[in-house]
């Protein structure tokens, strides 16, 4: 089965793999360039060297935690009604009561990973990690994806940014960030992501005519759709159609959607969850490998369509050509790697912020009326389009984003794991140690910002209140895209994304939510827990 999906994959794309040599652009020497630089200037720490105050600081040993009982180690706490003092906490919640009760650094073990992870509330200490992350940070990739990018290495040597560590990752990222960070290449999407977010637009007066102005209880699917189709956009120069109505069960598209709503569902069960997936080949692991070989094989069918289109005629210029153009120059495995990482990555996540950010506008309703009072002035009609320049004037809008980062964020916090030994906290941490900085607990807490919970985008703005103001907060503190060179990759164009579509919606509609407080949850990725039923009507001018 396996071996047949593989068959079809080099089947379905011969051309991606005809080439695996970098071409030597003038780029390539470049990156070469400053690759040795930093090759000589520092690289993982090979001895075992330790910091001038090694001596001084408490043994690792000595971290406080929840301690482990033999066999079942910290499992219990989470699994066991009743005595397990986590049993049914979201992992937020937990990461606070251990705050509480051991400090601002601690150590949790005995977890299903069997690795220990240090865990970090203090922002110094989050300096600390990220200043000693060395030239290439290495954050633990997700199992399973690094199970199927060594079952694929030879059909996609690339495949796999977030997985990749070292030098490895360093070459695949100094390649593909001067495409993929520079603003105009992300701007230059804005004309596409206007088209998206319209027929996102299209689809929800649809569904208030329908309903009554009730969303759906699959009105979060409508945000993935809008969320594949924004990164298809991107990544494979086409619009998939993912936001047609009535799009047949059987087409390629829907297929796709299918997949990608399924993608980390199927990760969350087999690398979070206890589960025998882990070891063996479980029906979930082969329903993984069957979408993620699926998403390969369409990634593949419309790569090849563009190297076509590129090779009957001249390539573009390097200022107009698209990512995928840029990608597909620099190296083709490249660009099937690439685009496969933006598809899993860009998917959930944009989606998912939101979800989030919706459920905030439509609990805030005098926060949405102020980003409504700015849409209307800078958006003649509902369905003007929105322009770099607009987003440039929009201050509010991009207050709102970074609040709604702020709250729903995707994840609890980043990971990293120590490059060499350092001294964290007052305490030894050894190299080779995974710690995990707590943003969320601290980005929703009164000690660094002032009414924490509450959403108001008015704290970003400079000219605000002193005592709401973020200006002297810990930049280290508010990191949803992650810090560092290892940060996300894609931060520009999903910040984008998330813009076009929040400063249409609140063009066109009235958002409401006449129910109980949304939940949130982490499940793989933090997030609304419970469908997203807003009560929409549409804005009469
Ligand atoms: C709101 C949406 C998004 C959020 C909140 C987000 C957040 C993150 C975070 C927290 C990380 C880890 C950073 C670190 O360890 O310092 C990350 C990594 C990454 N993200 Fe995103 N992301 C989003 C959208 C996207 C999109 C649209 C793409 C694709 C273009 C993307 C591609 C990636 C990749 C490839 C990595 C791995 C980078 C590496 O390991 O070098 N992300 N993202």
């Amino acid at each position: 089965m396996l071996r047949a999906t593989f068959r079809s994959i080099h089947h379905n794309g011969p051309k991606v793999f005809m080439s695996t040599s970098v071409k030597a652009t003038t780029e390539n020497a470049a990156n070469e360039k400053k690759f040795q630089h930093y090759k000589n200037l520092n690289a993982l720490d090979t001895t075992d060297t330790q910091p001038s105050d090694w001596n001084e600081a408490r043994p690792f040993e000595d971290l406080p935690g929840p301690k482990p009982t033999p066999i079942v180690g910290n499992l219990w706490r989470f699994v066991l009604p009743k005595i397990g003092d986590f049993y049914g906490l979201d992992f937020p919640d937990i990461l606070r009561r251990i705050r509480e009760q051991y400090g601002d650094i601690s150590i949790l073990k005995g977890l299903l990973s069997g690795r220990p992870m240090v865990l970090l509330f203090n922002p110094k200490d989050f300096e600390t990690i990220y200043r000693n992350e060395g030239v290439w940070p290495i954050r633990v990739g997700l199992p399973s994806l690094d199970r199927y990018r060594e079952m694929r290495k030879d059909a996609m040597p690339s495949f796999g940014m977030p997985q990749h560590q070292g030098e490895e990752w360093f070459k695949y990222r100094s390649m593909v960030n001067p495409i993929l960070m520079q603003p105009r290449n992300s701007l230059q999407y804005a004309d596409k992501m206007n088209l998206v977010a319209d027929e996102l637009v299209d689809n929800i007066k649809f569904l208030v005519e329908q309903n009554n102005g009730q969303m759906p209880k699959t009105f979060t699917n409508e945000l993935h759709k809008w969320s594949l189709e924004s990164i298809g956009v991107v990544t494979l120069d086409k619009h998939l159609g993912c936001l047609k109505r009535n799009l047949d069960k059987d087409s390629e598209t829907q297929k796709l959607i299918d997949c990608a709503l399924q993608l980390f569902q199927l990760i969350y069960k087999i690398d979070i969850l206890p589960s025998m997936s882990k070891f063996m080949s479980t029906p979930n692991w082969k329903k993984l490998i069957q979408v993620l070989d699926f998403m390969l094989q369409t990634n593949l069918k419309y790569i090849n369509q563009t190297l076509d289109k590129l090779e009957t005629k001249k390539l573009d210029e390097d200022e107009k050509s698209s990512v995928l153009q840029k990608l597909l120059k620099l190296d083709r495995n490249i660009a099937v790697g690439m685009s496969l990482d933006m598809m899993i990555a860009g998917i959930d996540t944009t989606g998912r912020v939101l979800a989030g950010g919706l459920y905030y506008l439509s609990k805030n309703p005098e926060k949405q009326a102020e980003l409504r009072k700015e849409a209307v002035a800078l958006l003649k009609n509902k369905d003007t389009p929105i322009t770099k320049e607009t987003l440039a004037k929009a201050s509010y809008l991009q207050a709102v984003v970074k609040e709604i980062l702020r709250l729903a964020p995707i994840g609890v916090g980043n990971t990293r794991t120590t490059p060499k030994n350092v001294v964290i906290g007052g305490y030894q941490i050894p190299k080779g140690i995974d710690v995990l900085t707590c943003n969320l607990v601290l980005c929703t807490s009164d000690e660094y910002f002032s009414r924490g919970k509450e959403f108001i985008p008015e704290r970003w703005i400079p000219s605000a209140p002193k005592e709401l103001s973020t200006k002297n907060t810990n930049p280290f503190i508010f990191a949803p895209f992650g810090t560092g060179t290892r940060g996300c990759i894609g931060r520009r164009l999903a910040t984008m994304e998330l813009q076009i579509a929040i400063l249409k919606i609140v063009r066109n509609f009235e958002l409401e939510w006449p129910h109980e407080d949304m939940v949130f949850e982490t499940k793989m990725f933090y997030g609304i827990a419970r469908p997203l039923e807003l009560h929409v009507k549409s804005v009469n001018q």
